[in-house]
């Protein structure tokens, strides 16, 4: 016999077919098993042998994936589950849904998912957001809650207050360069993140500061994209040795990068605090109390960069919307400026102080979050032990989603939901409105910072301008057509702001110059 023969004995024969059997036999059993188990699972699209439902999606993926699950709610009911590649997702489509789980069973629902490229490489999961459930997660959220509550974030309500007033007067006075008016407004909102983070406003988005926090996200938001990474759909090739595992290089060097930066800026308000000039701020309480929070210089370097992104973009979209809610319903604009007018008057800008006597705009507001939702499925939570919901199983590491846009857009709830009515909020003062910040353990910790943000940009926007079509007859922006990735905006938004009567300039420049000499404490 040659020895070719001999080869294709030993793989062919007896040994061989015992190898191929084995093999086959365990496939079998690997199928067998995933069917039995999909069976027990919530319903949803039909589930494959190759798992992946993408191409099952009735949307194309980039209008939004949310768009297909809601879909596939309308047909399979409120918790429904599917693949996307080999990840097991359930979707909540009810604000029930995502109480009974992430609130009730907050201690099993509140981490997220496995990240390894953009979590465990590029900041060692110490990025707030995405942080896995734990100890050390525990130590940044009481940071997070203690810069952040109610009564915390009224602390910053003076500088937003100022901050605005600039605000005000950039846009009166660029009125004619409608195009540059989002760009004031992005200001406004990343000046009142670091003066949260780092209690030192920005004046111009050329800061060192922001330039900063922008690049480090950038890069985060690049390194998340889903397909990117092989490594993410088979983790197994993290076992790998190190200097064979490709991917590593580029976050690894972002990663050492990062950190001298964040460092950097912490180390700025350890200066001001030496100096006796900081202004009270999540840094400020973190390093006077750092051993409270149990986060080591590093942890609290990257807890400062927390409230930057995931507060600035979420507040600008909102505010996005609110422009695109208005173009399409002059008559709500009319009234909540007929409200303006009768409580606060035209010699003075709203106040916080006026909030509890304009219940119209209160409820503009609430409407503005609910109509379109900026984080249609929120942020994906994952479960960490096997759980049954109505008598299906959802199995540990599996992926939950709050589907906030399809309960934004829930019927029974909210009759005609695609409709801008504010009325809906005052015919029944107990719907729903915070859900869009998402439940339980991992709520917005930002959302009373938001809140303050948004009353006083909306209610002095109105007060101040009429919000109108780029040109007299041109096509309104699509509220339907968005863009972005966990946090959406209007993808096609032109607008005009127009100043309502000639008192309004008198005001805004006399308030803008005394907020200038306030501001100074905060440079
Ligand atoms: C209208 C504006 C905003 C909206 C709609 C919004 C919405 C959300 C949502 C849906 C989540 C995920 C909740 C979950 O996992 O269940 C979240 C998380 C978060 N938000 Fe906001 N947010 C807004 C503004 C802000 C602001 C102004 C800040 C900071 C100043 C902020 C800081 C955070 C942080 C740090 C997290 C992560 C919480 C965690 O993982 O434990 N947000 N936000």
């Amino acid at each position: 016999m040659s020895s070719s023969n001999v080869l294709s004995v030993t793989i062919l024969g007896s040994p061989g077919r015992s190898l191929a059997l084995a093999l086959v036999a365990s496939w079998c059993l690997r199928t067998l098993a995933y069917l039995i188990r999909v069976r027990k699972l919530p319903p949803g699209p039909r589930k494959h042998v190759i798992m992946d439902n993408r191409g099952d999606m009735p949307y194309p993926m980039k209008e939004g994936t949310w768009k297909s699950f809601d879909h596939w709610h309308a047909k399979f009911g409120s918790v429904i589950s599917f693949y996307l590649g080999r990840k097991l997702v359930i979707s909540l489509g009810t604000i029930q849904a995502a109480t009974d789980l992430f609130e009730k069973k907050g201690s099993i629902y509140s981490s997220r998912p496995r990240n390894i490229v953009a979590g465990e490489i590029l900041c060692r999961n110490m990025r707030g957001l995405g942080m896995p459930y734990g100890q050390r997660w525990r130590n940044w959220r009481s940071l997070m809650h203690a810069s952040m509550s109610v009564e915390a974030s009224s602390q910053y309500k003076p500088l937003q207050d100022a901050e605005n007033k600039l605000l005000l007067r950039d846009l009166l006075q660029h009125q004619n360069e409608p195009k540059s008016l989002s760009g004031f407004i992005r200001r406004f909102t990343v000046s009142v993140v670091t003066v949260v983070s780092y209690g030192r406003r920005i004046k111009s988005l050329d800061d060192h500061l922001a330039v900063a926090q922008h690049k480090i996200d950038e890069y985060f938001i690049r390194a998340n994209v889903p397909g990117r990474y092989l490594v993410e759909i088979f983790p197994i090739l993290t076992r790998l040795p190190k200097l064979l595992q490709w991917w590593r290089r580029e976050p690894e060097e972002h990663f050492a990068n990062d950190s001298k930066l964040l460092l950097g800026l912490a180390n700025e308000v350890k200066e001001r605090m030496k100096k006796g000039i900081a202004y009270p701020s999540t840094a400020t309480r973190a390093l006077e109390k750092q051993g409270a929070f149990g986060l080591n210089d590093l942890e609290t370097a990257y807890a400062l960069s927390s409230p930057f992104g995931a507060g600035s973009g979420t507040t600008l979209s909102t505010i996005d919307f609110f422009l695109v809610a208005m173009l399409h319903y002059p008559q709500v604009m009319k009234k909540a400026q007929e409200e303006l007018d009768s409580v606060v008057g035209r010699d003075r800008l709203p106040e916080y102080d006026d909030a509890a006597s304009l219940p119209y705009l209160q409820a503009l507001i609430k409407e503005t979050m609910r109509w379109r939702p900026i984080a249609p499925i929120a942020v994906p939570h994952s479960v960490i032990a096997d759980d049954t919901y109505e008598g299906k199983f959802i199995p540990a590491g599996t992926t939950v989603l709050a589907n906030l846009f399809s309960m934004s857009q829930n019927e029974e709830m909210f009759p005609e939901p695609n409709k801008f009515r504010p009325e809906r909020y005052l015919e029944n003062p107990s719907l729903p409105h915070n859900f869009v910040f998402g439940f339980g353990r991992r709520i917005c910790p930002g959302m009373h910072v938001a809140h303050n943000s948004l009353f006083i940009l909306i209610s002095r926007i109105l007060w101040a301008f009429d919000v109108l079509p780029i040109t007299p007859d041109a096509k309104l922006p699509n509220p339907d057509k968005t863009e972005g990735g966990i946090v959406i905006r209007p993808a096609e938004l032109e607008y005009r702001l127009v100043a309502r009567s000639k008192g309004v300039d008198a005001v805004i420049l006399a308030e803008a110059g005394k907020a200038e000499v306030q501001l100074a404490a905060y440079d």
